[in-house]
């Protein structure tokens, strides 16, 4: 349903050149809701703007729902959905109204036009507000609106920027609930971006992470997880236990990585599989005369293959070490 390769994209702002997009290669099969993922400024929405036509690239290839961005853009157009960062709906007319004008600018006659409004007004739960005007709906019902906007025209792919951004929780979950909905009933192809980790890890079976313009990881989040970040071990023994000893045994554990001391006499590594490793680290301790008080294990974050890979956290405003999703 999409091929790029190589696509770039740069600015020039004065003098300077910022690369946004250093050499997209991705392919995406039909009916996949692939999540993509990274922090401010690491190329999302110039990659959907590039395969979305909005945008043209410095240099690379696409085709996208069997057309070429450069030599087909209308083609494109034609079968895909965009829901952009900003609502897409204008102010003056009634939402069904609004939809259906939407239908017309696709090249439907006025009463197709009004029956597919009908259509996608339902399926997002958007019927009772079929009347009123955009301005006067909340947050999540208007984000709702956009995405039935992008799906008038029936497109087997839709494309969406920070589809949850800013909504409340409630309106996140309808959201979501809503774009599942789609892809069950209909296999619409899902490309997405988003800020949440929470929702890429639950919600998306495929995950590409992209930072400074590349992408650096891409599988399943259950995938990344265990190959690029592990399980984490923490541990705490018992008063008068030699610390470093005990986390010098943790270090020489078959794949222990990470692994720290830290305060309150705490001990942490990260291992491949948290449910071997802890029973043979207690094994060995008690071999060894040292008690333990207490011992937990964590499933890694999308936040913790991040880490791992750059070595900076994804969420925002927060110390790398302890963030949490
Ligand atoms: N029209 C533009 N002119 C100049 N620079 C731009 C333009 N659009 C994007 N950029 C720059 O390209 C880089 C990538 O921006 P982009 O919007 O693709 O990132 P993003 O991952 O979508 O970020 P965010 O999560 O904040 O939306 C940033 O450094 C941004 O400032």
């Amino acid at each position: 349903m999409i091929n790029a390769r190589g696509l770039t994209r740069s600015f020039k702002i004065k003098r300077k050149t910022v690369e946004a997009v250093r050499g997209l290669d991705i392919d995406v099969e039909p009916g996949q809701l692939v999540a993509f993922l990274g922090p401010n400024g690491a190329g999302k929405s110039t990659s959907l703007r590039m395969l979305t036509t909005l945008l043209p690239p410095t240099s690379g290839t696409a085709t996208v729902a069997g057309c070429d961005i450069a030599t087909d853009p209308e083609g494109v157009r034609a079968r895909i959905g965009y829901v952009g960062q900003r609502s897409g709906a204008g102010e003056n007319l009634r939402v069904r109204d609004e939809l259906a004008n939407q239908g017309r600018c696709y090249g439907m006659a006025g009463a197709p036009a009004r029956r597919r409004a009908d259509e996608v007004l339902e399926s997002l739960d958007l019927a009772p507000l079929a009347q009123r005007k955009p301005g006067t709906l909340s947050g999540g019902q208007r984000r709702r609106l956009d995405i039935a906007l992008g799906l008038v025209h029936r497109p087997p792919l839709l494309f969406l920027d920070e589809p949850t951004t800013g909504l409340d929780p409630h309106s996140r979950a309808s959201v979501w609930e809503h774009i599942l909905r789609l892809r069950e009933r209909h296999g619409t192809t899902l490309f997405l971006t988003t800020h949440y980790l929470e929702e890429a890890d639950t919600m998306a079976e495929r995950v590409v992470v992209i930072d400074e313009g590349r992408v650096i990881a891409d599988g399943t989040a259950d995938r990344l997880k265990s190959d690029l970040a592990g399980d984490r071990i923490s541990l705490v023994p018992r008063d008068g236990a030699d610390i470093t000893a005990v986390a010098d045994t943790a270090a020489r554990m078959f794949g222990a990585h990470e692994v720290t001391a830290g305060s309150g006499g705490r001990i942490e590594a990260r291992v491949p599989r948290a449910e071997t490793a802890l029973p043979e680290l207690l094994r060995v301790l008690e071999a060894d005369g040292v008690e333990t008080a207490a011992a937990t294990t964590s499933r890694p974050t999308l936040d913790d293959v991040f880490l791992a890979l750059t070595g900076r956290s994804l969420v925002e405003g927060e110390p790398a070490e302890g963030a949490a999703l």
